[in-house]
């Protein structure tokens, strides 16, 4: 039967599962296995009729225990209880152990021309009782329980009785070892957990961390414990493909995502590139995850629990994000007051959270662009609710045409952000006039900023288009104005262009000038001509003062520098195709 299956199994050839029957069976007749299988199968039982019946004859029979083995392997490797499983196993060879013994001791002691003392009363005529009397004796002598019945009376005694208590030894040996192992096994998450519980409270108590602090963190272990959120899931995934890795990740954190309204009716690619960027952190009651005009640098989806957005007295419940939503993502996407933080979030209870950090986030967007449109039209949605006066100026209806479009359709005015500095809080820029730009679906719309020096600082802006503005572009070029660094630029005198979409990443070539600016409608080919030469002679000035700044000296200015350079070639490289 064994041999028929093997004639039938199938095999891996260089990674490829093979299943033809002409090959299987060359392969099978190939292999030592084939041989080994056909001497188990050698008709030495016909000896029996010639010399009677002895057991001994079949021990060929022993040869197929590879296949036993085999089969253990390969269940230890598939199975989700490997303990249990080894447990039994060991049980299983401790039995045949004791079997195996027991008819030793039965040959020996029923051999009197071996020299063993008759210490056994075997009676043929039961010779199930002989079997447990030998099983019995085996099993006492191999666990090295005390047995009197057991004293070595002949020299052929006290050797065998040596012998076996040595193997009696070995064999307490490895099952203590193999129990140790079982059960350490079972207790070693619990175990590295305590490890760390314990570092961090040693720790505490070095620092002197303040007795409601190191409460706060215990009960943050607690419920890190109870909720099996100890498991370091990159760590155990480690060693997986990526792609087992994203597969495993979806689906594990399917449920959470598909609520996710960014993820629904995405690209399955899309998910596929953000699951595994995703690093669950967890927040206890009443922490800030982010603060009102911190720097972004991250964004959040809620895998569970309940969060608060805050208005700016730290009191008004502006929104609740439960499992499902996100945030965090209006300040990475440089949307609202530059990349700083437009409101506080806080957890209520507990609350597991993924963190997409924002370059990964920028990573992936430069990809899925549609998904970003739809982050976009959220987040104005959102910034809605902190500048309700101000949005409820521009008055943008949304497009019919797709998500995340908003119209504009009349001249509005148009207040430009506020953003905080180091001495409080201050106007940046005031955005005059603002006509948007028709352009073919397929060229990308060009936004120029003219400064308009005459004009009061805090004036507001009208813009006017009856032409459709993407939420990207417009919430973009919300942020060209909210993100000046007055500290750091000069001021200048130029127009400047920003070209939204051909740059997703980072806002290259902003024009970081704390002004007033008018967005100019530039439909000639010569305006966008001198609109970039106006924004090259700009950028060219700007790297020439970063270069003269210790770059290593500022990360800041690095970022800057590099990103001048990249928008300036960007730029040159246009003009000289436009000429
Ligand atoms: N009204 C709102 N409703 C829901 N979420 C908001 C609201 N206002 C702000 N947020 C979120 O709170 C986050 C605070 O940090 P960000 O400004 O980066 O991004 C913000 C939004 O994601």
């Amino acid at each position: 039967m064994d041999i028929m299956f093997n004639f039938r199994t199938a095999y891996l050839e260089e990674g490829v599962l093979q299943t033809d029957p002409i090959k299987l069976r060359h392969y099978y007749m190939n292999t030592t296995r084939f041989y080994i299988d056909c001497l188990c199968l050698m008709p030495l039982d016909f000896l029996y009729l010639s010399i009677g019946f002895k057991s001994i004859v079949r021990i060929f029979r022993l040869v197929k225990i590879y296949r036993f083995w085999t089969f253990l392997d390969r269940t230890e490797r598939h199975t989700n209880y490997p303990n249990l499983f080894r447990t039994i196993v060991m049980i299983h060879y401790l039995l045949a152990i004791f079997h195996w013994n027991a008819c030793l001791i039965y040959i020996l002691h029923t051999r009197s021309e071996l020299g063993f003392s008759k210490r056994f009363s075997f009676s043929f005529s039961d010779s199930g009782l002989d079997y447990f009397k030998a099983l019995y004796w085996s099993i006492s002598a191999l666990t090295l329980a005390q047995n009197y019945e057991t004293k070595p009376v002949s020299k052929e005694d006290y050797i065998f009785l040596s012998i076996e208590l040595i193997f009696a030894l070995l064999l307490f040996a490895t099952i203590m070892g193999h129990v140790a192992s079982i059960v350490s096994n079972l207790s070693n998450a619990r175990k590295d957990f305590q490890a760390k519980l314990d570092a961090v409270k040693t720790y505490m108590s070095l620092r002197r961390v303040p007795s409601n602090l190191e409460d706060r963190v215990i009960r943050w272990f607690d419920y890190l414990w109870m909720s099996h959120k100890s498991v370091d899931d990159n760590q155990v995934l480690s060693l997986l493909p990526y792609k087992l890795r994203a597969e495993i990740a979806i689906h594990v954190h399917l449920d959470t995502l598909k609520r996710v309204e960014i993820f629904q009716n995405t690209e399955a690619g899309f998910l596929n590139e953000l699951v595994l960027r995703l690093k669950p952190v967890l927040f206890s009651p009443g922490d800030f995850i982010c603060r009102k005009g911190e720097v972004g640098k991250e964004m959040y989806i809620v895998n569970r629990g309940k969060l608060h957005v805050m208005a700016d007295n730290n009191k008004t419940v502006l929104a609740t994000l439960k499992a499902g939503s996100y945030f965090g993502e209006i300040s990475i996407l440089n949307m609202g007051s530059g990349n700083r933080r437009t409101a506080s979030v806080r957890s209520v209870g507990y609350s597991d959270l993924f963190c997409l950090s924002k370059e990964d986030l920028w990573e992936v967007l430069k990809e899925y662009p549609a998904v970003r449109v739809k982050l976009e039209a959220i987040a104005v949605k959102r910034l809605e609710k902190h500048k309700k006066p101000l949005i409820q100026q521009i008055n943008l209806k949304r497009s019919k045409s797709a998500p995340g479009l908003v119209e504009a359709s009349c001249r509005l005015p148009f207040h430009a952000p506020i953003r905080r500095t180091g001495s409080g809080v201050r106007h940046l820029s005031t955005i005059e006039e603002a006509e948007i730009p028709v352009d073919t679906p397929t060229t990308l719309p060009i936004y120029s900023f003219e400064p308009q020096q005459n004009q009061p600082q805090h004036q507001p802006l009208s813009l006017s288009s009856n032409s459709l503005l993407t939420a990207a572009p417009l919430a973009s070029s919300i942020s060209v104005t909210s993100s000046l660094n007055s500290t750091r630029q000069p001021t200048i005198n130029h127009s400047v262009s920003w070209s939204t979409t051909t740059d997703t990443k980072s806002p290259v070539g902003l024009p970081r000038v704390g002004r007033t600016y008018s967005l100019i409608h530039s439909d000639t080919r010569s305006r966008k001509n001198s609109i970039i030469s106006n924004e090259i002679e700009y950028l060219r000035k700007r790297l020439g003062e970063l270069e003269k700044q210790d770059l290593s000296l500022n990360s800041m200015y690095k970022d800057e520098y590099l990103e001048t350079k990249a928008r300036l070639k960007t730029l040159e490289e246009k003009q000289f195709i436009g000429k």
